[in-house]
């Protein structure tokens, strides 16, 4: 067995050959005699090689077959003598005996044949498979990784340039195959740029704002003292969603009291929007045949339904209808009109082109007229809900600006659907005449967000001559036609369709850019997941007070490198023993070891008294051995964990 090469001043370790005799299939022994000896490895020699040391020491036949060329050592300027004595770190598991350090060529020359495989027969005997890293791995895809600080610290130090330049250069050498190949993004960031804000999208730094807003809003309560019940049918942690001050300002829904809530369903833990309708008594169950109905419709412009029954819970016989939580949505009404003066009147004195300053100081009003592209979004996704709706045979009955919630970034949804239907459940009404009340619904609508004027929607047609003058005939024409066009619904629905096309081209490139930019984003976020679990892999193995005594973490041992390494990316300091912290250099070491790079570094131990040069292909090798020993022994919890 060939253990080390002769004293020079480049020592090798190589693994055990296949000449040594040794069966494989046996188990390897974990003796010391199994070990490297350290003097052998630092000083070329040892003393006690014939005088009872115990541990591994090469004969002169493997001398000479590992022994290096002498024009192949390294002969690099900046290091010192210990440096160029630093053995080529191999793990046992290595196949080929590599050559001196600068014998290697350049990753970008070396063909895959070069490079075989780490042979998964370590000293140890550890398969490759990894099923303690996979499953850690859907772990952290659940777990939620970002900070905003830390990642404006993450941009201050993160050297794009740097890492691209590596990875562009080398992945195409990678014999190993990765566990991840997340090092280029979707689309190159010149031409997804994420800094700027497009129609469905914000900026990278406000979607994560905006996310992490959302996820706090689920969390938060202010339900204390309200008095509410601490279930209802199933839902508990009630909390308002819009908070009434005096009993006058109480919301009514059609003729009835409502209220929305926040609450969360027992069975499932997941948050949803309760609307309560009180005192309403529902006699015959064939009252929620239309929620039903509304329960099997999905659609991204339409707030989906769960369920909806009646409960006692607040002492009365109230309503109660479950939809989907979207934190933080708000109306329409809420997003374009709260706090804000009174727009156009009827004979439309205050123009809202863009840079007109109305009279009278009205200036911050016009600035705030929702732009035509926004309108035309805004129309194209509630005749897209319509056309669902209406396909299934439903009147949505709640095109209104209190209702119709802004749920991102010019995303809408209609919500509180259904919920007419059942409050009318003992009215006959002709589903023709429902239909027909959507469009009529919807010109409104279209004109109090043109004028800028929620009222306008009460008097559509004095209003009509100003959307004219502010967004042109073709919206003048299409409020107009949804407000007064004849014709069976189904037809009204198609001439509404092909009024539209001509603008579905702006609406699909802009979610498509959306769904780019999204993919953007969440590739970050991968890199990040997969930089922790690297990091969770450093916490797990790195010391560990049972390893404390063990001879394979001792520094002959094959685990040594990886405290070495965890030195050299964490522990450096500079020429005046100051720690260095560049972010930068530990995310270019960490990836380069997940991609198994076959870049070589020396690692130099604490003391100084000796080094090894290993590549991060050996590192990462050492690694997976190492947490997958720990993942196998660990208890059964612990295993479960990794599930
Ligand atoms: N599905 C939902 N998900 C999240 N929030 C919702 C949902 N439905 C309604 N909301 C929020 O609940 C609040 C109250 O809704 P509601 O429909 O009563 O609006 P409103 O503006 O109070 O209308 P009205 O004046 O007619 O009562 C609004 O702020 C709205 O954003």
């Amino acid at each position: 067995m060939s253990l080390f090469a002769r004293p020079s001043s480049a020592v090798q370790i190589v693994r055990p050959d296949g000449t040594s005799g040794q069966d494989d299939s046996k188990p390897p022994r974990k003796d010391s005699v199994q070990r490297q000896c350290r003097n052998v490895m630092i000083y070329g020699s040892c003393k006690f090689q014939d005088k009872g040391c115990l541990f591994q020491h090469p004969s002169d036949a493997d001398e000479s077959l590992v022994q290096p060329d002498a024009a192949t050592v390294v002969a690099s300027a900046p290091l010192t003598a210990q440096a160029v004595n630093a053995p080529v770190f191999v793990p046992k598991s290595a196949t080929v005996v590599p050559t001196a350090v600068d014998s290697v060529p350049p990753p970008d020359s070396v063909s895959d044949a070069d490079y075989q495989q780490p042979d998964v027969s370590y000293e140890y005997g550890y398969p490759s498979e990894d099923p303690g890293v996979e499953s850690l791995g859907m772990q952290m895809q659940d777990a939620s990784l970002y900070d905003d600080q830390q990642d404006g610290h993450y941009a201050s130090h993160y050297d794009q340039a740097v890492m691209d330049t590596f990875y562009s250069g080398t992945q195409q050498s990678f014999a190993q195959p990765l566990d991840y190949h997340l090092y280029t993004a979707p689309i190159p960031p010149n031409f997804a740029p994420s800094s700027t804000d497009i129609h469905f999208m914000p900026s990278s730094s406000s979607i994560r704002e905006t996310l992490q807003a959302r996820s706090h809003a689920i969390g938060i309560s202010n339900a204390a003292g309200l008095g509410l019940p601490e279930d209802v049918s199933g839902y508990h942690t009630l909390t308002p969603l819009e908070t009434v001050s005096k009993a006058s300002d109480r919301r009514k829904f059609g003729n009835w009291f409502s209220t929305v809530y926040r609450a969360i369903n027992s069975n499932d833990g997941h948050a949803y929007c309760l609307r309560r309708v009180e005192n309403f008594r529902v006699t015959q169950s064939v009252a929620f045949a239309p929620i039903e109905a509304w329960t099997k419709l999905r659609h991204p412009n339409i707030v989906s339904i769960k369920e909806a029954f009646t409960s006692r819970a607040f002492g009365d016989n109230s309503l109660f209808v479950a939809y989907a939580y979207h934190a933080n949505a708000k109306t329409l009404a809420d997003a374009h009109f709260k706090s804000k003066p009174n727009g156009f009147n009827a004979n439309g004195h205050y123009h809202f082109q863009h840079g007109y300053q109305g009279r009278g100081g009205h200036h911050s009003h016009a600035t705030q007229a929702i732009s035509e592209r926004t309108i035309w979004s805004y129309i194209t996704q509630i005749a897209s809900a319509l056309k669902r709706a209406h396909g299934a045979g439903l009147a949505i009955r709640t095109i209104e600006l209190t209702k119709i919630l802004v749920v991102g970034k010019n995303r809408l949804r209609i919500g509180s659907c259904g919920i007419f239907d059942v409050l009318s459940y003992d009215i006959h009404q002709d589903l023709a005449i429902l239909l027909h009340d959507d469009f009529v619904m919807f010109g409104r609508l279209i004109v109090a967000l043109c004028c800028n004027n929620p009222s306008a929607a009460l008097q559509p047609d004095k209003y009509l001559d100003v959307v004219g003058r502010s967004y042109g005939a073709d919206l003048k024409n299409l409020a107009s036609f949804l407000l007064h066009g004849a014709g069976p619904p189904a037809l009204k629905l198609q001439q509404l369709c092909d009024s539209i096309s001509g603008r579905l081209f702006a609406e699909v490139d802009d979610a498509h850019d959306a769904v780019d930019r999204l993919e953007g984003e969440l590739m970050s976020e991968l890199e990040n997941a997969r930089l922790f679990r690297l990091i969770c892999k450093f916490g797990f193995i790195n010391e560990r007070p049972e390893f404390a005594r063990e001879l394979r973490w001792s520094d002959t041992g094959d685990r040594y490198i990886i405290k070495l390494f965890r030195d050299y990316v964490f522990h450096q300091v500079d020429e005046n023993g100051n720690p260095v912290v560049n972010l930068s250099h530990v995310l270019t070491c960490l990836n380069k070891l997940d991609a198994g790079a076959e870049e070589k570094i020396m690692l130099v131990a604490r003391d100084e008294q000796s080094c090894l040069v290993v590549s991060y292909k050996d590192i990462k090798a050492c690694m997976e051995s190492a947490f997958n020993e720990l993942a196998r022994s660990g208890t059964n919890g612990a295993k479960d964990g990794y599930r």
